[in-house]
């Protein structure tokens, strides 16, 4: 049996020809397009540090995760590793349940909690620890469990859709849903139709996935500390805005406090 740190350790192996361009990683593609977790992470701390300090310096917290999900999912890729494979969907399995405990709208709380915060992220832990050491039984099958995870944050998405007339609001929840959609069909079919890529010659699904998914990041970011601010913080204004420039077509969304004259 080869040690969890060996190359090609782990079970899974993704479409990308292995060793392709360097003998130390093993796709090359896969491992650099993370890249953009490792840039996308500071860039929100900075942009959304006057939330932070006016709501919860938890958004710190949540967009060191996410760098570290980069990190490790470029450890995973380049050695396609047992150990590397289990500290990728760890440390997602880890981000998605902080995100849980920090934004999920009390009135999705189950009943049995009466709406406490805290007994709600106590549930989340438990359940996150639980989830953590059933990994290990099939590793295989630990993605598709992470995947389905987001059609639960969709379901709550869309009723906070539903529920706003924000029209600033509805059209990032529409923008997040079409990059979740295009991110999760890329991962898909890298997984499920990697016979036909390869005859074409087209390897990059998967890394197009992770530039897609960590886009999603953002914007889930916002949509979700925009609803958070709206239940918990009523008396407050707070103003979707995009980097670098509101003009531009494309752009990255966050947060602005707005304050007026009498606060600030
Ligand atoms: C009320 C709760 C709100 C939670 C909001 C959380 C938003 C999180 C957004 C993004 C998380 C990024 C995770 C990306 C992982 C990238 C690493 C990777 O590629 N790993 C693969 C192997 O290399 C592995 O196979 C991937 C496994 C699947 C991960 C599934 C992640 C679920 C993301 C959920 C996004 C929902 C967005 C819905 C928007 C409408
Ligand atoms: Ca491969
Ligand atoms: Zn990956």
């Amino acid at each position: 049996m080869p040690s969890i740190f060996a190359y090609q350790s782990s079970e899974i192996d993704w479409c990308e020809s292995n060793f392709q361009y360097s003998q130390v990683v093993a796709e090359f593609y896969n491992t650099f397009s993370n890249v953009t977790f490792l840039l996308l992470g500071p860039l929100m701390m900075y942009l959304m540090h006057p939330y932070a300090q006016k709501r919860s310096r938890s958004i710190y917290g949540i967009s060191a995760l996410f760098m570290l999900v980069g990190l490790f999912s470029m450890y995973f890729h380049s050695t396609l590793s047992f150990l590397g494979q289990l500290l990728d969907e760890l440390a997602i399995l880890w981000l998605l349940g902080c995100c849980y405990s920090i934004w999920m709208p009390r009135c999705y709380f189950p009943a049995f909690l009466g709406g406490s915060r805290l007994q709600f992220s106590c549930l989340v832990f438990i359940t996150t620890v639980v989830s953590t050491f059933l990994s290990f039984l099939r590793p295989t099958v630990n993605a598709y469990a992470l995947n389905s995870i987001a059609l639960h944050i969709l379901y709550i998405v869309v009723q906070e859709y539903k529920k706003s007339t924000n029209k600033e609001l509805r059209h990032l929840v529409q923008v997040s849903v079409v990059l979740w959609v295009l991110a999760l069909a890329s991962w898909l079919s890298d997984r499920l139709l990697c016979g036909f890529w390869q005859r074409i010659h087209f390897f990059y699904l998967h890394s197009i996935w992770h530039v897609l998914i960590s886009f999603t990041f953002p914007y889930g970011m916002v949509i979700l500390s925009l609803v958070d601010a709206s239940y918990e913080m009523p008396g407050e204004t707070f103003k979707i805005r995009y980097w670098p420039r509101d003009t531009w077509p494309v752009g990255l969304p966050y947060v602005e406090v707005q304050c007026d004259t009498k606060k600030c």
